[in-house]
């Protein structure tokens, strides 16, 4: 069976994730960021000035209640009004407050403008560029990470936790750094006012911020759950809606359905006890905040009635507790972004911190256009460590020679053939293609020099000739038609509403398996590669179709190196040599009549199948 059969992909596998080290997060949002440090700069400028508004925006009031509206002393930069006479130095002091307010006013918003859109700039961009950087590492890995690891659970870390990062940047980031501007700004006003009231709010602080520090492991805690519970459920969609033909088929809606009841449930569990945890704080900040205004009021009105204090100062004083415990407040509240944040963060980490990449060695080189000559040295190899698939494999293919590769099923026939593109690395033995160890060559110059026709072709959605050309995008026009004709797809794809430009796969016109793998062959044919490897090429295709597809093979297979795996072994009569697999080794090898002759495993195969499956 192939490694892309539905099958496969749709067993549940078990999934290992120990958390990143946190060290290597700040690393990661330092690298994000960095390529943003002007936009950055812009931000900060924007935040000082927002602040400063917002700090300023009570003193036009003090000014109207202490030297409009009682006689209290003008402070020592408003002293120049004082030559004016008294009525109308207040009326100058009064429209000057009111003018000082809008000022205030619009300058603050023009700064929080400024602020909003360049912030919302940076985590676009940097959403952009995780999600890109993901994808790129995704599309590098070894195959064998995605035998462990869900695709729903990945697409979750994609798309949700990308956003996630993406709203913390945009709108909590945002408010933690001004909200801390802000209480450092207030703190050192509040001193100048009166420096014994804000030591009380000073002194209060400390236990507030350990209240605030206890909750976050919580809270975190309790976040990552959720997030783990929501990834297994679009692991469980996406797996059931990738396979709907299946379960339909068998009527197993209600088992599928049952299966996202089971993780739906599961979410609103996880949901609802961090919730519990996150409840708790906003009462409890609340309260102490309730019990400090409490305090300043009725010490407020003791100093000024004993004349200590202005009343405009205290109404400065009054706003500027309300404003310090608002950000404070805020600061509690974001703890469960910042979880929120913090666990994306990890989740996405996790994803860039895997290694399971075929390592490039230095040096290594692009082979360019290579003979084919393929040899396997005592190869072995095995999925997971306590269940080996190959064990001593050894052959040799000469350039241009036709091989097939048979067996009974599961004896590691697709295997051997996915370690010559490296998809996986052999535990022992080496492979050499024209003499040099295949781990010599570039993957990349290596997987140009090799072609696959798979038991089912993927058709990406795109054009026809988009998808000819998929492995070689520079082809020319002619040179797909004429691939199509060798493959005999041309009279085929020329009946097609848009011809060559008619759109195919997910939501495109749908093509039948012949003509699905008479495009896989043309794409191969564009690809024009030496190495030719075909996995069951006509196993899913009826007799009829078989031969048509079969003449396009030939054409294909005209003087390139070819593996062709199969269990119809009436296809392999031509074959220059035939590795008969059985259990991870080489059980036997010759041409076919050698083999027939024989009268050992091969001959058992080939009667097995009645040798009608001519
Ligand atoms: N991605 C994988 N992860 C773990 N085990 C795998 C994986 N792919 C294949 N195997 C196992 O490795 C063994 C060999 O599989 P392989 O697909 O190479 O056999 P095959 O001879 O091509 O089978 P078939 O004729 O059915 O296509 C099987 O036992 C299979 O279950």
């Amino acid at each position: 069976m192939s490694k892309n059969s539905p099958n496969r992909q749709n067993t549940p596998k078990p999934e290992a994730e120990p958390l990143p080290p946190v060290r290597n997060l700040t690393t990661l949002v330092f690298g994000l960021v960095k390529p943003y440090y002007k936009w950055l700069l812009i931000i900060f400028a924007a935040m000082l000035a927002e602040t400063a508004m917002s700090l300023a925006t009570p003193w036009p009031l003090k000014v109207i209640i202490d030297n409009v509206i009682a006689d209290h002393r003008l402070p020592a930069w408003l002293a120049w009004i004082k030559g004016i006479s008294l009525n109308e130095h207040k009326m100058y002091l009064a429209a000057l407050a009111a003018i000082a307010m809008i000022v205030f006013t619009i300058l603050g918003g023009l700064a929080s403008y400024t602020n909003n859109y360049f912030t919302e700039s940076v985590a676009q961009y940097v959403a952009n560029d995780l999600r890109r950087k993901m994808y790129h590492h995704l599309l590098r890995l070894s195959l064998s990470y995605y035998d462990t690891h869900q695709v729903g659970k990945l697409l979750s870390t994609i798309t949700s936790d990308v956003s996630t990062i993406q709203d913390f940047a945009s709108e909590t980031l945002l408010s933690i750094l001004i909200d801390a501007l802000t209480i450092m700004g207030m703190l050192g006003l509040m001193f100048y006012l009166n420096w014994d009231f804000t030591l009380m709010l000073v002194g209060i602080s400390p236990f507030l911020l350990l209240f605030v520090i206890r909750f976050k492991t919580a809270v975190k805690k309790a976040t990552h759950e959720v997030r783990k519970d929501q990834a297994e459920m679009v692991a469980v969609l996406q797996q059931g809606l990738e396979s709907v033909r299946a379960i339909n088929a068998f009527g197993r809606q209600d088992l599928e359905e049952d299966r996202l009841k089971r993780v739906s449930f599961e979410t609103i569990t996880a949901a609802l006890k961090a919730r519990k945890v996150k409840s708790i704080i906003s009462p409890v900040i609340t309260l102490v905040i309730s019990v400090c205004t409490a305090f300043v009021l009725w010490r407020g009105a003791n100093l000024v009635i004993a004349g200590a204090m202005t009343i405009g100062s205290l109404t400065v004083f009054l706003s500027y507790l309300n404003k310090f415990f608002s950000p404070v407040k805020d600061l509690a509240k974001m703890t469960t972004n910042i979880a929120q944040a913090l666990v994306a963060l990890e989740r996405i980490q996790q994803i860039l911190e895997t290694d399971a990449i075929i390592k490039q060695k230095p040096g290594a080189f692009d082979p360019g256009r290579l003979k084919g000559n393929i040899v396997f040295e005592n190869v072995a190899f095995a999925y997971t460590p306590d269940s080996p698939v190959l064990r001593d494999i050894s052959f040799s293919i000469a350039a241009g020679q036709h091989i097939g590769i048979c067996g009974p099923t599961g004896s590691g026939k697709t295997t051997i053939a996915s370690l010559i593109p490296r998809f996986y690395e052999p535990d022992a033995g080496r492979i050499l293609i024209d003499g040099v160890d295949i781990k010599d060559y570039n993957l990349e110059g290596l997987r140009m020099q090799i072609s696959f026709v798979l038991q089912e072709t993927v058709l990406f959605y795109g054009s026809i000739q988009e998808n000819i050309a998929y492995g070689r995008p520079e082809a020319t026009e002619k040179e797909i038609i004429s691939a199509a004709q060798k493959a005999n797809a041309h009279e085929f794809i020329s009946h097609l509403p848009q011809g060559y430009n008619t759109l195919v796969g997910e939501r495109g016109l749908t093509l039948s398996g012949g003509e699905r793998q008479r495009i896989g062959i043309a794409r191969a044919v564009v690809r024009n590669s030496p190495i030719l490897i075909l996995d069951e090429p006509t196993a899913s295709l009826d007799t009829e179709v078989e031969k048509n597809v079969m003449d396009a093979l030939e054409n294909l297979m005209k003087g390139r190196t070819v593996i062709t795996i199969t269990h119809r072994l009436c296809n392999l009569t031509k074959a220059d040599n035939i590795l008969v697999v059985n259990d991870g080794v080489i059980a036997e090898e010759g041409k076919h009549k050698e083999l027939l002759q024989r009268g050992e495993l091969y001959a058992a195969l080939y009667h097995n199948q009645g040798e009608g499956i001519k």
